[in-house]
């Protein structure tokens, strides 16, 4: 049966994410309304431009005092989305404080403070929902805390950032150049209020933090998280990965330790096979593999950032903690209770791509080979090719077998030491195969 009163909805930050989440809320009210059995009304929104005009949205609900809004005692869900540390983390605390379940899209927040943030819903008995937070309108979140609850998931791999997908797909298949790219994806809504948190892969890393805890019960925060952005990556990089069959992707990819006692949580560009499904990757989308010892493989696809897809997600978990209010049964709170330490980069296990200027005489090869077994590194490729100019130097692509990540810095340490090797013209991962 409908319940006639309302529950009210504060929404803090009407950008590109909060302003597509009360455009849904307004067009789609009758059909929330019956899906959670009470209308939701949107009672209040904070924003920092009241001068703005916000098509759809009454001027009166406008606000400039976020804080007073979640103060307000009669708000029943605060959506955040302004992003970002701080007033973010105070506001979601004081909401919880003053009454409100809160779903947040805030993944920086999220891979930082999570735990306290779990800590403080399940202290006031409300819900703390993120959806929005991991590759946007994906359903990832849910499917890990509830669908999975009763596998034991041990690894997640995917393509996790959208406006970095964007600029290595552009540069892969239009030649766009990084910056003309980068300005495009900003354009279309896809890049952070700071784009350096996309290219440096801070926001892939803290949806890695995000993915992993969940994934594994334990507590990852960003910073435990191996983290190279894509501002390295050239055309050079692209260019010869397409030659190897590959391209480049920017991967978040965690993983339990095989004796089941430890993780790891990184985020680097890598080269993949054409062959493999997150190759076809394109543009701002975003997917995932998750590999559990029951469900076997699972993959997740769809947009990974942009208004619409997140507030997509958003709904999503304003309708359950909607839900759960009135049943007055919370949601599933933080489950991390396995405690799990997270080892350090040099411990994972990949393959590289080097791409080596050496001296073109005769031992070269040799001398380099040496350094790799010297290092226990085994090779599984190599591809020589002299240049066609006076400079006496030719190409050495080595591609090698899995290995030790700090045994194969520890090889490129080496090789840079070597006469020989003239310079190291780029390092990659390989993965996806
Ligand atoms: N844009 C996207 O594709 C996605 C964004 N997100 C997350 O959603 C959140 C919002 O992102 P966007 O909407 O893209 O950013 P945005 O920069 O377009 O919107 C944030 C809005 O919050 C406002 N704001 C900042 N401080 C405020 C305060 N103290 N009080 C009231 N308003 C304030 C800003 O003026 C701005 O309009 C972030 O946490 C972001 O990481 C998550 C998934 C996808
Ligand atoms: N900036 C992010 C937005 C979604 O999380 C991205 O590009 O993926
Ligand atoms: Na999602």
């Amino acid at each position: 049966m409908m319940r006639t009163r309302p529950l009210k909805v504060a929404l803090l930050g009407c950008g590109v994410v909060g302003s597509e989440v009360a455009r849904i809320m307004t067009t789609h009210a009758d059909d929330l309304a019956a899906r959670i059995g009470a209308p939701v009304e949107l009672a209040g929104v904070a924003v920092r431009r009241p001068s703005k005009v916000r098509e759809g949205i009454d001027p009166a609900l406008i606000t400039t005092d976020a804080t007073a809004l979640v103060k307000r005692g009669d708000i029943d869900v605060v959506v955040e989305v302004i992003g970002g540390i701080e007033p973010a983390r105070t506001l979601i605390r004081t909401a919880f404080e003053h009454g409100a379940s809160v779903v947040s899209a805030n993944k920086a927040l999220l891979a930082e403070d999570g735990a306290a943030l779990h800590a403080d819903a399940e202290r006031y008995g409300r819900d703390l929902y993120y959806e929005a937070a991991v590759a946007g309108a994906i359903p990832l979140v849910r499917p890990l805390r509830e669908s999975l609850a009763g596998d034991k998931v041990n690894r997640v791999l995917g393509i996790v950032n959208g406006t970095t997908n964007f600029i290595l797909d552009k540069m892969d298949t239009s030649g766009a150049g990084y910056s003309e790219a980068l300005d495009e994806a900003t354009a279309l809504g896809y890049a952070e209020a700071d784009p350096t948190a996309d290219v440096e892969g801070f926001d892939a890393a803290a949806k890695a933090a995000i993915l992993a805890g969940i994934a594994f019960h334990t507590r990852v925060k960003i910073g435990d998280v191996h983290r190279e952005g894509i501002t390295e990556v050239t055309a050079a990089d692209i260019a010869s990965a397409r030659r190897m069959g590959c391209t480049v992707k920017l991967l978040a990819i965690c993983e339990r330790a095989a004796d089941g006692r430890s993780v790891t949580a990184r985020v680097h560009p890598a080269m993949i096979p054409l062959s493999h499904p997150l190759a076809s990757v394109r543009e701002a989308y975003n997917a995932v593999f998750i590999e559990a010892d029951a469900a076997g493989q699972l993959m997740f696809y769809g947009p990974g950032a942009g208004g619409a897809p997140t507030a997509s997600a958003v709904l999503g978990d304003l309708v359950a903690v909607c839900r759960n209010k009135l049943n007055a049964a919370p949601g599933p709170g933080e489950s991390a209770y396995t405690r799990l330490p997270v080892s350090p980069m040099g411990d994972v296990v990949t393959r590289y791509h080097i791409s080596l200027d050496v001296a073109d005489k005769p031992g070269v090869l040799a001398q380099v080979a040496t350094v790799f077994a010297e290092q226990g590194v085994s090779i599984d490729t190599v591809r020589q090719k002299g240049r066609q100019d006076s400079s006496g130097e030719a190409s050495l692509v080595v591609v090698t077998h899995r290995a030790p990540d700090a045994a194969l810095s520890g090889t490129v340490e080496a090789l840079r030491k070597l006469d020989t090797v003239r310079g190291v013209a780029s390092i990659m991962r390989v993965e996806g195969e």
